[in-house]
C-alpha cells in the first residue's frame, strides 16, 4: 500500500505543501482535485522526488523518501507529467520503449500498451510530434505504464483536450483501474470527471488537504468549497 504522512515540498524557500497525509490501498485510484496552484503537481513531484521534500512517503516495504528520483522510478513510481513531455522527433514506439528503461518486471510491453490504445499501435513509426493533443497523452501514459508501475502518477489527464478525446482517455483508463493492483495518483482538472474516474478524492487548497474522501457518494457542494476555500460551517 501507499502510506503519506505529513509531506512537506518545497521549491527553495516557497512551501508548496504543508503536512499532507494519503493512504491508498493496492489497486485504488486517487483523484486528486484543487484550484490552480493548490500544489496538485507538486503532490506528485514530491512523491517522484523531483522536488525538495519532507515526510514520509512508504509504498510496500519501501521507504520512498530516503531514495533520489531514480531509486523510487526503480522501486515502481512512473510519472505521466503535465505538458506530456516527449521527444517529438522520435517515433511513438522509440518514446513508449524509453519508459522501459527502468527495466522492472511486469505485464506492461510494447503490445500489451497499443492494446490499450490502438492508435499508437497504429501510428508507432510516426514521430510523436505528428500527433494530436489526446495522442500524446495516450503516448505519456502508455510510456509510464511501459515502466511496470507500482504507483503510477498521472498529471492532468485531460488538460487541453476535447471532450470526447477525454472520455476515450478516460475509458481506457477505467480498464486499467478494473485489472490491476497498480495504485494511481490522477490529478484532473474536471471535478466530475475525477471524482467519476477515482475510488478517493483529495482536494488540495493552498497546500493543504482540505477535503478526503470516498468518490462514491461524495458531497459534491462540500467540494466544491473545500476546492474554494469556502468556509463549511
Ligand atoms: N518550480 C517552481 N518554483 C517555484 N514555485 C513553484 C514551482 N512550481 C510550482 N510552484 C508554486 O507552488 C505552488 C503549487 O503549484 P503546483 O504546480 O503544484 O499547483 P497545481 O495545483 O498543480 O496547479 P496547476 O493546476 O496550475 O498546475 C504554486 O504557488 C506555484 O506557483
Amino acid at each position: 500500500m501507499l502510506e503519506i504522512r505529513g509531506l512537506d515540498a518545497f521549491y527553495g524557500d516557497f512551501q508548496a505543501l504543508f503536512g499532507v497525509d494519503l493512504s491508498l490501498q493496492p489497486g485504488q485510484t486517487l483523484a486528486l482535485i484543487g484550484a490552480n496552484g493548490a500544489g496538485k503537481s507538486s503532490f506528485l513531484h514530491a512523491i517522484c522526488g523531483m522536488t525538495q521534500a519532507r515526510g514520509s512517503v512508504r509504498l510496500g516495504d519501501t521507504d520512498l523518501a530516503a531514495l533520489p528520483a531514480v531509486g523510487r522510478a526503480a522501486a515502481g513510481v512512473a510519472l505521466s507529467p503535465e505538458g506530456r513531455r516527449m521527444f517529438l522527433s522520435l517515433s511513438v514506439r522509440e518514446n513508449l520503449l524509453m519508459g522501459a528503461n527502468v527495466r522492472r518486471r511486469g505485464p506492461w510491453t510494447l503490445d500489451r500498451v497499443t492494446g490499450l490504445f490502438p492508435i499508437l499501435g497504429e501510428f508507432a513509426d510516426r514521430p510523436a510530434g505528428l500527433l494530436s493533443g489526446g495522442q500524446q497523452q495516450m503516448v505519456a501514459i502508455g510510456r509510464a505504464l511501459m515502466a511496470n508501475p507500482a504507483l503510477l502518477l498521472l498529471d492532468e489527464v485531460s488538460l487541453g483536450l476535447a471532450p470526447v478525446v477525454a472520455q476515450e482517455v478516460h475509458a481506457a483508463l477505467a480498464m486499467l483501474r478494473d485489472q490491476s493492483e497498480m495504485i494511481t495518483i490522477m490529478v484532473e482538472q474536471d471535478v466530475n470527471r475525477a471524482i467519476a474516474a477515482g475510488d478517493r478524492f483529495l482536494c488540495l487548497l493552498e497546500g493543504r488537504a482540505a477535503l478526503t474522501g470516498p468518490c462514491a457518494g461524495a458531497d459534491l457542494d462540500a467540494i466544491g468549497r473545500a476546492y474554494f476555500g469556502e468556509d463549511d460551517t
